[in-house]
């Protein structure tokens, strides 16, 4: 028989989750409706130095108030905000709150990206337990990876619908989806890229939200890339809210992630909104692009 306080904590840990779910679930449509009247920039710099979005800032408030109160979550951070906000003691919760907002003016796809963490932010993706997108597309759907399965749930009434169980990557990848400009990308960066250009059972996918491109890549198989840049090392996508759960969601439906050398999950976290190259797909396509980035 276990230890009563290890199956007392996995419970929590259990509840937690599936409460976090929830609560991501409850709140998409509303950040969904809030899209119209949030088309513009707001007056601030986020940590990163962009100036987000009205949109990206009211999803942020929406979802800091919705998972720090919580019981169960002890930390919240975000794109968003500078630092780790303390909410008691508990699992902890890295949001994008919004994925491609930049996309809200072309009315094209955004997501939302949750990671949770069992160890204080910033933490290894070997510390997750669960992580999760939505994506706001003509259906507003919600893609949870968590015990080594992942779920995709139709949420548009707020609620969890299960639609498709353990979802994998299909054998045969067809679409990839490279970020960053053409002539800033390293010349290893670009072999590969002609290689999967001319390749014919491949085609091109790129929308400009991660998560729109992601979710591709998880329907019909392929490779997804924010590569390191010529002009920056590290490329675009933060470990912490981006790079890290969606590791986590591709490596759980059997795919691969890297930054170039070691899986996303592995990457050594020293600060909170630090950027990493992000590489995912189809093994067999991951594993090719690992070899040409060392050649
Ligand atoms: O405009 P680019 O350089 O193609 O960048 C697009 C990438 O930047 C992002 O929009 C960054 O995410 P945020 O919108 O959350 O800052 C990704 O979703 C997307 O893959
Ligand atoms: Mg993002
Ligand atoms: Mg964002």
């Amino acid at each position: 028989m276990g230890d009563p306080t290890d199956a007392d904590a996995s419970g929590d840990t259990e509840r937690t989750v599936r409460e976090i779910l929830e609560t991501v679930a409850g709140l998409a449509p509303t950040v969904r409706d809030s899209l119209p009247g949030r088309r513009r920039k707001s007056e601030m710099k986020n940590p990163s130095g962009e100036t987000p979005m009205a949109a990206d800032v009211y999803a942020d408030e929406l979802f800091e108030e919705g998972l720090g109160n919580l019981d169960g979550v002890g930390e919240y951070a975000s794109e968003e905000r500078e630092s780790v906000v303390d909410t008691g003691s508990g699992l902890s919760v890295a949001v994008d709150p919004l994925d491609g907002s930049s996309n809200l003016k072309s009315n094209n796809t955004m997501g939302t990206i949750v990671g949770v963490y069992d160890a204080a932010l910033p933490a290894r993706g070997e510390n997750l337990v669960a992580a999760a997108y939505v994506l706001y597309g003509p259906i507003t759907t919600l893609v949870a990876a968590h015990d080594g399965e992942v779920t995709e749930y139709v949420v548009d009434d707020g609620t969890l619908q299960a639609v498709r169980e353990n979802l994998t990557l299909p054998d045969d990848p067809t679409v990839y989806g490279f970020g960053g400009r053409v002539p800033d990308w390293p010349d290893e960066f670009e072999t590969y890229a002609r290689d999967v250009e001319s390749d014919e059972t491949l085609k091109l996918r790129y929308g400009g939200a991660m998560i729109g491109d992601i979710n591709q890549v998880l329907t019909y198989g392929g490779v997804f890339a924010y590569p390191a840049l010529n002009s920056a090392p590290n490329g675009k996508l933060r470990l912490q809210f981006e790079g890290t759960p969606i590791g986590y969601i591709i490596e759980s439906a059997g795919g691969a992630s890297t930054d170039g050398t070691q899986s996303l999950l592995s990457v050594e976290p020293t600060e909170l909104h630090q950027r990493v190259p992000v590489y995912v797909g189809n093994e067999s396509l991951v594993g090719r692009l690992e070899s040409a980035l060392s050649s």
